[in-house]
């Protein structure tokens, strides 16, 4: 498989929090959902995608290029999205697009067009005046109009509303029709994930848990509700996290199979959700 995204080794380290050593392939061709609670590194990851943030030490390799030779190339392959863009307030996006669109080789002046129009954004209002919605809508239409064949976006849909939630879903699928394309993006919004996503990637205090094709996760964890007193010093050690609740206790598994022939049918062993799994997870210290 080709990788579009590769992390070797990278370390990160900031007072009070650090990118440990991480190892990360992102594959060409697919839809990758990147998840962790507050403050786990998704953005500081995505910004040394980006070369906006320089690791400590690693690599980092986009296309099998490299920022420090390749900055200008890999920056026409990629079309970024991420929530605080700065704009020149002032500017209309009629202005805009006379400055974004030169810097680009594969500028699309009809994509731009279509995707105005989809998004329903006005060419002549100062950016000062959009909405926070508008706003995002404007940062995809400069990050699509160039036919980026790899898009990163740092939470897209955070406080958006749900139809246009949908409407941004059903353009990342049309997006990949094309299968020379890749998206990678950070979100909460684990629904969204379970619609759209192949992989997922879950980053933890800066060390990444795991990076899994969505349909294997139902392989991988599995959530077990049974009776408190089954649990003893050598059977917790089967379980991620425990949550007590009165005589019962649930809990999330990385082993069904072991947990299977300890307990058979004396616990109810079900399929978990991408949620749960990052409640358990993160509850896991
Ligand atoms: N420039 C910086 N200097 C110092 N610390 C920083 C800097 N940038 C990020 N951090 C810290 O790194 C940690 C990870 O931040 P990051 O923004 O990568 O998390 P995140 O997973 O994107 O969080 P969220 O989901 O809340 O957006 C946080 O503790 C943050 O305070």
């Amino acid at each position: 498989m080709d990788k579009v995204i590769e992390f070797e080794n990278i370390s990160k380290e900031y007072s009070g929090f650090s990118i440990k050593n991480i190892d990360l392939n992102i594959n060409k061709g697919y839809i990758t959902g990147f998840v962790g609670a507050n403050g786990s590194g998704k953005s500081t990851t995505i910004k040394m995608i980006m070369n906006l943030v320089k690791p400590d030490s690693g690599e980092v390799n986009i296309f099998e290029m490299n920022h420090n030779n390749d900055e200008k190339d890999i920056k026409q392959k990629i079309g970024f999205v991420y929530d605080d863009n700065i704009y020149y307030e002032g500017l209309n996006l009629r202005d805009l697009h006379k400055i974004v669109a030169p810097a680009y080789k594969n500028w699309d002046k009809k994509a731009f067009q279509h995707y105005i129009e989809t998004f329903d954004l006005p060419l002549n209002q100062p950016i000062k005046y959009f909405s926070k919605g508008m706003r995002m809508k404007a940062s995809l239409v400069l990050a699509l109009s160039h036919n980026p064949e790899l898009l990163i976006m740092d939470e897209p849909t955070a406080g958006l509303d749900p139809v246009f939630r949908k409407e941004l879903l059903n353009i990342l699928q049309e997006i990949m029709m094309n299968e020379n394309k890749t998206i990678f993006f950070s979100t909460h919004i684990t629904s969204d994930l379970e619609k759209i996503a192949d992989y997922i990637v879950f980053i933890k205090d800066g060390e990444i848990i795991f990076n899994h094709s969505i349909n294997s996760l139902q392989n991988e964890f599995a959530l077990v509700k049974g009776d408190r007193s089954l649990i003893d010093r050598d059977t917790e050690d089967e379980f991620d996290y425990i949550n007590y609740k009165g005589e019962y206790f649930e809990a999330m598994t990385q082993n069904p199979k072991v947990i299977y022939e300890v307990f058979g049918d004396e616990v109810s062993i079900d399929n978990i959700s991408l949620e749960e799994i990052m409640y358990f997870l993160n509850g896991a210290d």
